[in-house]
């Protein structure tokens, strides 16, 4: 049987994109629809796909909050890939609806906190109501009886749905992208391919001074660079918070399984999320300045010098 592959549906989101960078050859049958990010998680739990793609981040609105409890709480899967790609929103409508028409829009959290400024200048009057995803807002307007007159939706979902544009280049901010994660059932970790990232979620002891300060250095001091960094509730208490953190590099990596190693002694718990090659973001120029971090080479140097230490040598 051919792979199947769980997405945020319907047919035209984002997500739906984002699988098909992340999976070309996937034959049409081969995407699964789900009616909420929730759904794609358990259809991969559950094996009814063999992967599943999520929204994780936008480069305006920030985490997707659905994505990041089931990371953080839900039965666990491994992160084995993902991709960015440029979200462009458009204001979507049944043919013969013009501007004026429009008193209710709908569409996705995420679009909608992108979408405000264009709305209170176009639209001061319309009401604005959330639901799961950009293409279920498309598909919803264009049934009969529907409760909205307008959809923000990509372009290739509002025409999937037989609607017009009233207008497109709505996002108030221009080279809006979103990362979006490939999920896998637990196992085997990939190879290192040079240009990797790993994710994971650090649980602290307790709520002490310099508790993220003690995680961070982990990484710090071993030269591993952070590219995202989010405290989330843990749902156990008011107060109770655990910190999502993506690294660069691969845990197959000394640097990044020595930091994984001082994060395992300083905190309560922490969930390994996945090493995966990094995808889909622009072309790196010049490299930041910071102080430069130790070399591979003087990792295994260091190593080398403890086991000797260890074994009675001196030198
Ligand atoms: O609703 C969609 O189309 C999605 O894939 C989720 C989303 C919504 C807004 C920006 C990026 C992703």
């Amino acid at each position: 049987m051919p792979n199947r592959y769980a997405y945020l549906g319907p047919e035209g989101t984002f997500t739906e994109a984002a699988l098909r960078a992340l999976r070309p050859e996937a034959p049409d049958g081969a995407r699964v629809p789900c009616d909420g990010v929730a759904a794609v998680f358990d259809a991969v739990r559950t094996g009814t796909v063999d992967g599943g793609v999520v929204p994780l981040e936008n480069s305006v609105e920030g985490g997707v909050t659905a994505t990041i409890a089931e990371l953080v709480n839900g039965e666990p899967l491994l992160i084995t890939g993902e991709t960015a790609i440029p979200v462009e929103f458009a204001l979507f409508a049944r043919p013969g609806t013009v501007l004026e028409d429009v008193k209710r829009v709908a569409t996705h959290p995420h679009a909608l906190a992108q979408c405000r400024g264009w709305l209170a200048r176009r639209l001061p009057d319309a009401e604005t109501h959330t639901v799961s995803s950009t293409a279920a807002a498309a598909r919803t307007v264009s049934e009969p009886g529907a409760p909205y007159d307008a959809a923000i939706c990509a372009v290739i979902a509002g025409e999937r749905y037989g609607l017009h544009a009233l207008a497109v280049g709505i996002g108030d901010r221009g080279g809006a992208a979103t990362r979006f994660i490939y999920l896998s059932r637990p196992g085997a970790v990939s190879a290192p391919t040079g240009a990797d990232r790993t994710s994971l979620v650090a649980f602290i002891s307790d709520d002490h001074p310099g508790a993220l300060i003690e995680v961070l250095s982990q990484f710090s001091v071993r030269g591993v660079n952070l590219t995202r960094l989010e405290s989330r509730p843990t749902g156990d208490k008011l107060g109770s918070y655990c910190f999502c953190i993506d690294a660069e590099g691969h845990v197959a990596e000394a640097r990044v399984g020595e930091a994984l190693m001082g994060i395992r002694r300083v905190c309560r718990d922490v969930r390994f999320l996945g090493s995966y090659p990094r995808g889909g973001e622009a072309v790196e120029t010049d490299p930041p300045l910071r102080p430069r971090p130790a070399t591979d080479a003087e990792f295994a140097e260091a190593e080398q010098w403890l086991a000797r230490i260890r074994a009675g040598h001196v030198d």
